[in-house]
């Protein structure tokens, strides 16, 4: 640049592009500094992972053209964030590293992995296939544990991953981290365990409702969180340790930092793989879905089927962690400035975007209830397109102030309905005006009302209202309901709005001929809808209970109440303190019951349901003991994922069995079945001496078979 160019135009011009991608350089390592600095130090994020990754790309390729412009205080070579001065500094005499990212979510993206480690390993191209542990890449925040002699002393962050924060006071109310070792792992002079602490998305779930009650009771200084990450790593870096204490964090180990080497007493270790064993030995949670892989082609395979049950698990995951086995061989390999060359990250479709807020919908359940609903430019997250994204209630639009026009961030993550957690800079000018609910139902035009002490709204129409009407016939026709096969969404639509069926009765006055005429409705599919109505006229007396759609009233709630009363008047006359003598009846559901059959409407619609044939058979409040019953009157917990069943199928089945499903750990639990990634229900029976099932265990339960824990 400094000599005069003989050809000066050409020249002239490439340095007006320098010029300009200089001045980019600047903007990006300016905006990933902001944003690093409140993702790592405030747990605060303003914009998705998606968008900074994108961001950090930008500046890798930048850097990647002009190699002479790195320095090394460039986001591209550092790890992390800063360690906060608010803790005592502990130093990592083995760093905290990042990791490679692969972002092609594709499976096959793997293979280029396994080709680049073979080739800096100089195999041979017959050489066997290299063994690579693989696992998930948990979405929480990295912690390092040390032990002396067993006894956990320190644990710290991992901060710019040379010296992080000494957070041992927070890390120690976390059930999931032993205090102690066990087996072998106590005789170890010193070793530090590497791991994250992260959030279930159920744990999390519950915080953020729990924190949406707190601040309509008017507590100030209430926040929600935007995901489990921020909530975990919010937790953990808490000066106050009551605080770490109330949020439900978790904890997997996945490897090992510095530790005393054999020739001192120390274990000896070949692979990866066989730390991991050892780790769960010691007593930590190591996450069952950590597998050994044999070559690029097994890796792509597990990317693809940890990626088929990405929704399903009961944490969120952003991608999954390859790492070659061989111990020798990650030494061989080394090193680059801020990630070893032996692992890397292929991740998934990020959980969280940007798009825009088209609208703000407002939609009415079943239960009268007003929900907001940002209509949304398509995005995808996730792993879907999504178009709608809930926001919950009035209070909440108000304080995220999300308005039409806003740039929002979209989180959907599991089976969880997408939610707007965020408005992201910078602001449209002008903006759009601040949400209000509407005084009037937006289908039926009723006045809405907010009852004191409640955060929602809700249509005072009752079943006049169509949209409660539709829920309602949905409701009634669902699976665990009556199980009308065939009645969706769709139809219950052309019902409703054709004025055929205005209550739920109508639907067993139904004639072939109207169906059939219905557009888009062929004469099969009319009397297949008409024979599913037929069947499910034979009922339960708590599946009946249960499609009426009480306030309150779930299934469970419905099957204690047609257990203890037998049969239908005896519920319908009792008042309210012979409901509360219901197990888990409280007042508020007592009430609602009460309330719903004092309407004349209700009473008249479940009498002309039963002037239709629909029937179950009633008993005088004994047990309904038609099938054995070998759980009855036993209460189990639920916790973790199992091999085969979803936890909604174990749990019927043990309602099916007589038993109840709980909650929380307690000492009226009998037993606690526990699955992968189970969480401090797990701790709590082992600390109360309750007994721990497997999923082979609860089998044999069910089949009346006695068990051994
Ligand atoms: N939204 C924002 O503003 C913002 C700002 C900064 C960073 N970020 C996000 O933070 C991430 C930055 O990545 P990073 O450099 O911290 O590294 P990283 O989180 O991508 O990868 C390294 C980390 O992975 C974790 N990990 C999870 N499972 C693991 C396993 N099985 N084995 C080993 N490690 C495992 C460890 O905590 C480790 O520190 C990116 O996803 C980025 O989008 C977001
Ligand atoms: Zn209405």
């Amino acid at each position: 640049m400094n000599e005069p160019a003989p050809q000066a135009d050409l020249f002239a011009a490439a340095d007006a592009t320098e010029a300009a991608e200089r001045v980019r350089l600047q903007a990006l390592r300016e905006q990933l500094a902001y944003h690093a600095w409140r993702y790592y130090v405030l747990d605060d994020p303003e914009i998705p992972d998606a968008e900074y990754d994108r961001l950090m790309q930008e500046l890798q390729a930048l850097e990647a053209r002009h190699p002479e412009w790195v320095t090394p205080d460039s986001p591209t070579q550092r790890v992390g964030g800063q360690a906060l001065s608010s803790f005592a500094s502990v130093t990592h005499r083995v760093p905290m590293l990042s990791i490679r990212t692969e972002t092609d979510t594709r499976p096959e993206a793997a293979l280029a992995f396994d080709a680049r480690i073979r080739r800096e390993l100089e195999l041979a191209d017959d050489a066997p296939p290299v063994d690579y542990v693989a696992e998930p890449k948990f979405d929480g925040l990295a912690i390092t544990l040390h032990y002396a002699h067993g006894v956990l002393q320190r644990a710290a962050t991992r901060g710019d991953g040379a010296t992080g924060e000494d957070v041992t006071h927070t890390v120690r109310t976390i059930g999931q981290v032993p205090l102690r070792l066990r087996g072998a792992g106590a005789a170890i002079p010193h070793v530090e365990v590497r791991g994250e602490v992260y959030m279930r998305r159920d744990d999390f779930e519950a915080l953020n409702e729990r924190q949406r009650q707190r601040i309509a009771a008017g507590e100030k200084n209430e926040k929600t969180f935007v995901n489990p990450r921020n909530a975990a790593a919010g937790a953990v870096r808490q000066l106050d340790p009551a605080v770490a204490a109330a949020r439900p964090l978790s904890f997997f180990a996945y490897g090992l930092g510095e530790i005393t080497p054999p020739e001192e007493g120390g274990p000896a270790f070949e692979r990866h793989w066989q730390v991991l064993q050892a780790l769960r030995e010691w007593g930590f949670p190591v996450s069952e879905l950590a597998e050994r892989c044999a070559g690029g082609a097994a890796l792509a395979d597990y990317h693809r089927r940890i990626g088929q049950r990405r929704d399903a698990l009961p944490f969120d995951i952003d991608g999954v962690v390859y790492k070659v086995d061989r111990l020798d061989w990650q030494r061989r390999l080394g090193f680059v400035t801020r990630e070893p060359r032996w692992a890397l990250a292929h991740k998934y479709p990020a959980q969280e975007q940007l798009t825009r807020v088209r609208a703000i919908d407002v939609q009415v359940g079943r239960t009268g209830k007003l929900t907001p609903v940002a209509r949304l430019e398509p995005v995808f997250v996730g792993g879907v397109t999504v178009t709608h994204a809930t926001l919950h209630n009035e209070d909440e639009v108000l304080r995220k102030d999300v308005r039409v026009g806003d740039t929002v961030i979209v989180r959907r993550a599991g089976d969880v309905i997408p939610e707007v957690v965020a408005v992201a800079p910078p602001l449209p000018q002008p903006r759009g005006e601040p949400f209000r609910m509407p005084a009037h139902c937006p289908v039926c035009g009723s006045a809405v009302v907010r009852e004191p002490g409640e955060v929602d709204h809700r249509c005072s129409g009752g079943l006049f209202c169509p949209a409660q009407r539709k829920q309602a016939i949905l409701h009634f026709a669902q699976r665990r309901a009556m199980d009308i096969e065939g009645l969706g969404d769709k139809l219950v639509d052309q019902l409703v709005d054709g004025g055929l069926v205005r209550t739920v009765a109508d639907l067993y006055r139904l004639g072939l001929r109207q169906l059939a005429e219905l557009p888009r409705m062929a004469d099969k599919s009319a009397g297949n809808v008409l024979a599913a109505i037929e069947r499910s006229k034979a009922t339960t007396l708590a599946r009946f209970l249960y499609a009426l759609g009480i306030r309150h009233v779930g299934e469970s709630t419905a099957r204690d109440l047609a257990r203890h009363f037998g049969r239908l008047e005896a519920i319908m006359d009792a008042d309210v303190e012979a409901l509360q003598q219901v197990p888990d009846v409280g007042p508020v559901v007592a009430r609602s019951i009460r309330a719903f059959f004092d309407e004349p409407h209700n009473r008249e619609v479940v009498e002309q349901l039963r002037a239709c044939g629909v029937h179950w058979p009633e008993h005088d409040g004994a047990r309904e003991d038609s099938q054995p019953q070998p759980l009855a009157g036993k209460t189990l917990v639920l916790t973790g994922t199992l091999p085969t069943l979803t936890r909604e199928e174990a749990k019927a089945l043990i309602e099916a069995a007589g038993g109840k499903v709980a909650g929380s750990v307690s000492r009226k639990t009998d037993y606690v079945v526990a699955g992968e990634a189970a969480g401090s229900k797990l701790d709590k029976a082992r600390e109360l001496g309750v007994p721990v099932l497997d999923e082979t265990g609860l089998r044999a339960l069910l089949a009346g078979g006695a068990v051994s824990p």
